[in-house]
């Protein structure tokens, strides 16, 4: 059987635990074909990021464009779009030929694992205004849903149910908002989407190797949709969302396992995408 192919669009990040890196390991360790326009480039590692620079619009379009005029996409992600022209670009192609990206999920990038800005604020407006309603799934974390709304951070989870169900108010068809960001034992994550509310919860595994939670899960939400032939007007399934889920646990319960030694990096390592396989 011919390879499920998915594209993401997003940033470089050189240590390879977060953005367009983390996207392919996914795409792979879960047998999808992938493909990978670049929006921009970080200077990074597990410590924190050192520097980010846009990469040319008209460029991200022509990657973009070659991907599409070749290849049959199912499903696309897109992560950090870095500018305001950059995201103009993508939400161009998109209004252009939104049937050529398959079913499309939108991780509105913004800040690090490290505090660090991978957004520029003149870019929130066009990620809200054009990119949000155009996607099947949003997965923002507990930060860039306030920033959405221009709202405070949800400190529980009424606040960030409210919020989950605010961000369908703004277009969003379907909305994960990520509970990484939450403190105590357990992490829950909320999705709202045109069935109502649904709670994912589960223990908060004890680990410092967290970087790029965010881009692994997203990218493995499209790799499941995109294995289950999902359908732009129908949506993300929730089995894609459940396994996407299910894969990033077992993949941070994997490099939680990691020893200090052999843990890749220093700082806030990554998470184990081959989640224990083929390991030398
Ligand atoms: N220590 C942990 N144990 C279990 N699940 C976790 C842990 N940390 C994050 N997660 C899960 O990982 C996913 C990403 O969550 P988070 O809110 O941290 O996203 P993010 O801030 O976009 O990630 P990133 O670190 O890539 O920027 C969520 O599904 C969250 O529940
Ligand atoms: C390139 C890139 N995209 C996303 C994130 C968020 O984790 C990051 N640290 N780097």
């Amino acid at each position: 059987m011919n390879p499920k192919i998915a594209l993401t669009i997003a940033g470089s990040d050189p240590s390879g635990g977060a953005g367009i890196q983390a996207d392919l390991k996914t795409f792979t360790a879960l047998g999808v074909y992938g493909t990978a326009a670049i929006a921009g480039l970080t200077v990074q590692n597990t410590q924190g990021v050192r520097a980010a620079a846009p990469v040319d619009p008209a460029l991200v379009r022509d990657q973009i464009a070659a991907v599409l005029d070749d290849l049959p996409v199912a499903a696309t992600k897109l992560g950090m779009l870095s500018n305001a022209a950059v995201a103009g670009v993508v939400a161009d192609l998109l209004e252009e030929r939104r049937a050529d990206f398959g079913v499309v999920v939108l991780d509105p990038v913004m800040v690090a694992t490290s505090g660090d800005r991978l957004l520029q604020d003149e870019a929130v407006e066009t990620v809200r205004d054009r990119l949000l309603p155009l996607a099947d799934l949003i997965t923002p974390n507990i930060p860039e849903a306030a920033v959405l709304l221009g709202s405070t951070p949800a400190g529980h989870l009424d606040e960030s149910t409210a919020q989950a169900l605010a961000l369908r108010g703004l277009g969003a068809r379907a909305v994960l908002l990520k509970g990484g960001h939450q403190s105590g034992e357990e992490l829950t994550d909320v999705l709202a989407d045109a069935e109502g509310v649904t709670l994912f919860t589960d223990g908060r595994i004890d680990t410092r190797n967290t970087h790029g939670t965010g881009c692994t899960l997203s990218s493995a939400i499209a790799a499941f949709s995109a294995l289950h032939g999902d359908t732009i007007g129908s949506g993300i399934s929730r089995e894609a969302i459940g396994q996407a889920r299910g894969y990033l646990l077992r993949a941070i319960a994997s490099g939680a396992a990691w020893t200090l030694s052999r843990s890749p990096g220093t700082g806030h390592g990554p998470v184990d995408h081959l989640v224990g396989k083929a390991r030398p």
